[in-house]
């Protein structure tokens, strides 16, 4: 089929990879589906707490973000294993890089976790 033509059917299928991706992510890695609990609590807590708008938005970004850095550390996994199965110092430093983009993810929504949640949280119990 041309490049250039635009078709529904083939938008459709597009969408079914995509949700095989996601299929592949919370059934092969472990990290994603605990990341995947610790936004549902997100949400839980948002929803009692009532946060705002504003903090919906940002806690909705923050949670993208970490499932972004953990598809794509775990395509670049599949990519380095099918690449090279044996060790090498250069798939170490993919991997390790890779690795690292979700830590810094997970980090950054630990932090707007605590902002967000801590100061309601401190209210509720001393109040
Ligand atoms: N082929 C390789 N060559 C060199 N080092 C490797 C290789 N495969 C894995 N490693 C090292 O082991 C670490 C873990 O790699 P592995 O592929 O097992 O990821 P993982 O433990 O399954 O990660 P995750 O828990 O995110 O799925 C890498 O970050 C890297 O340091």
């Amino acid at each position: 089929m041309s490049k250039h033509t635009f078709s529904i059917s083939a938008r459709i299928k597009s969408f079914k990879y995509a949700f095989a991706g996601l299929k592949i992510l919370f059934i092969e890695e472990h990290n994603a589906r605990i990341h995947l609990v610790s936004a549902l609590i997100a949400i839980i807590l948002g929803v009692v707490l009532k946060i705002s708008l504003n903090e919906w938005i940002v806690l909705v970004i923050v949670m993208g973000l970490v499932f972004i850095c953990e598809l794509i550390n775990t395509s670049l996994e599949a990519m380095a294993d099918f690449a090279s199965p044996e060790k090498h110092p250069q798939i170490k430093k993919v991997k390790d890089l890779a690795a690292a983009s979700v830590l810094i993810g997970a980090l950054v929504a630990l932090v707007v976790g605590i902002i967000i949640f801590c100061p309601k949280i401190h209210h509720i119990i001393y109040n």
